[in-house]
């Protein structure tokens, strides 16, 4: 891969360089909650600006439909931007039009531009190459260059992410390159115990991790959303909580690989519970009850990891000498439910082992937690994308970026 240091030795001054950044900030309606993601972006910025670079940032922010719509407008990020760079940053109000086209004309060398959300457009995460390749088009109208450096989207073949850096010259970004030197340490010589917790909510996204981590890790923690599926398939009544049903033969088989292995896997013990999802914006108690894990009831969802396992994933952690961690135990924006990721993001830090957090919702409930992101060996913006890299798998955005 080309590095940023080398396309800018190659000269960017006056040209049109096309950032792709992830954004994916979290939201409570235009404020953003944790903006790590832009943090981590902005020194690869600041350095093509400051090289004479007219820059264009383009990201994704959550899932929006192919279309317009004004609660995933990254107006906010870029205002964020501007802020952490000090200086004024453009919003070009849509993608690819009329206003993309005018906003990049008027950039000067130096200055900063950021288009609206990638996925306004249905090009940009089409599965037809065609389609996809028609909005690369579009986007590559827009620039001369191309840096990727959108570390938390480089596993999704997009639009901007995989077809654009093959219509440009195109260099990796300074995150990118961090992200994978650190990860590529847990693929090589891992120091072991090597212990990993896996949880969150994209469940689906994240069970083939476990398939690869059945050969590499010594431990095995499930919490988060993804805990339901492991209890159904062990014959539980998990009531109404996140399942991946059509997921339970192969988690059974993980299961069976792994005591046959000798991985340890690790499942709550008990669970926090409530009948109704928690009010995120006014945080209402949510008076929460505490069961077995075997003993969820049928109208009820698990929310949290509870006191028994939380002391039970401590001690798993603490003569670990690896620890990979994705994904929050529970629904960690409400404080009813934010115990179980306290626990684990304080089990990291209590053990002397080499720590990686994993995920933009991970990142974000250690840092709103309290806890000092720099006490980590390394929090990746990545949270599919880590999990992907770690599974060896190749990543559309990385491959793009390779020749
Ligand atoms: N038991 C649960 N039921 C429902 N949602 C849950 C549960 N446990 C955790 N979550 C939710 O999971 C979300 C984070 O999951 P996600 O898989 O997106 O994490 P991540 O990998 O860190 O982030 P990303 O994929 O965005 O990089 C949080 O919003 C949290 O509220
Ligand atoms: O939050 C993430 O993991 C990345 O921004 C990718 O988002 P996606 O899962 O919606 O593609």
């Amino acid at each position: 891969m080309k590095t940023i240091d080398e396309l800018i030795a190659d000269g960017v001054g006056g040209k049109r360089v096309f950032v792709r950044a992830d954004l994916n900030v979290p939201l409570d309606g235009a404020t953003i909650t944790d903006d790590g993601r832009i943090r981590a972006v902005q020194p690869t910025i600041a350095k093509l600006a400051q090289n004479g670079a007219k820059v264009i940032v383009a990201s994704h922010l959550g899932r929006p439909k192919g279309a317009p719509d004004p609660a995933f407008s990254l107006a906010p990020a870029a205002a964020r931007l501007s802020e952490l760079l000090g200086r004024d940053v453009a919003f070009a109000t849509d993608t690819v039009g009329d206003r993309a086209r005018d906003t990049v004309a008027a950039l000067g060398d130096g200055e900063v531009a950021v288009l609206e959300n990638l996925r306004f457009n249905p090009g940009e995460t089409s599965k037809d190459d065609a389609e996809r390749g028609a909005f690369a088009d579009q986007l590559a109208q827009l620039a001369d260059l191309y840096v990727g450096d959108g570390f938390g989207a480089v596993h999704r073949k997009h639009a901007s992410v995989y077809d654009l850096p093959a219509r440009l010259p195109h260099a990796a970004g300074d995150l990118i390159a961090t992200e994978v030197a650190v990860l590529k340490k847990l693929t090589e010589d891992v120091k072991r115990p090597y212990a990993v917790v896996l949880g969150g909510a994209k469940v689906s996204d994240k069970l083939g991790v476990i398939d690869h981590l059945l050969e590499r890790a010594d431990r095995i923690l499930i919490g988060g959303g993804m805990a339901y599926t492991f209890l159904a398939a062990q014959g539980h009544e998990v009531g109404i909580s996140l399942l991946q049903k059509d997921q339970i033969p192969a988690v059974q088989e993980y299961l069976k690989r792994a005591a046959a292995k000798g991985v340890e896997f690790v499942l709550p013990v008990d669970v926090l519970v409530s009948a109704d999802f928690p009010d995120l914006k006014t945080k209402a108690p949510a008076n929460p009850d505490t069961v077995a894990a075997d003993a969820i009831p049928a109208d009820k969802e698990g929310l949290d990891i509870g006191p028994r396992t939380r002391e039970l994933y401590a001690s798993k952690l603490a003569d670990a000498a690896t620890i990979f961690w994705n994904g929050p135990m529970g629904v960690f924006e409400h404080p009813d439910y934010a115990g179980g990721t306290k626990a684990v993001a304080q089990g990291l830090l209590d053990s002397s082992a080499f720590t990686v957090v994993g995920g933009g919702d991970s990142a974000a409930a250690v840092r709103q937690l309290g806890f000092d992101e720099n006490a980590f060996g390394h929090i990746s913006t990545g949270g599919g994308a880590s999990l992907e890299y770690l599974e060896g798998k190749t990543l559309p955005g990385l491959a793009a970026l390779e020749d």
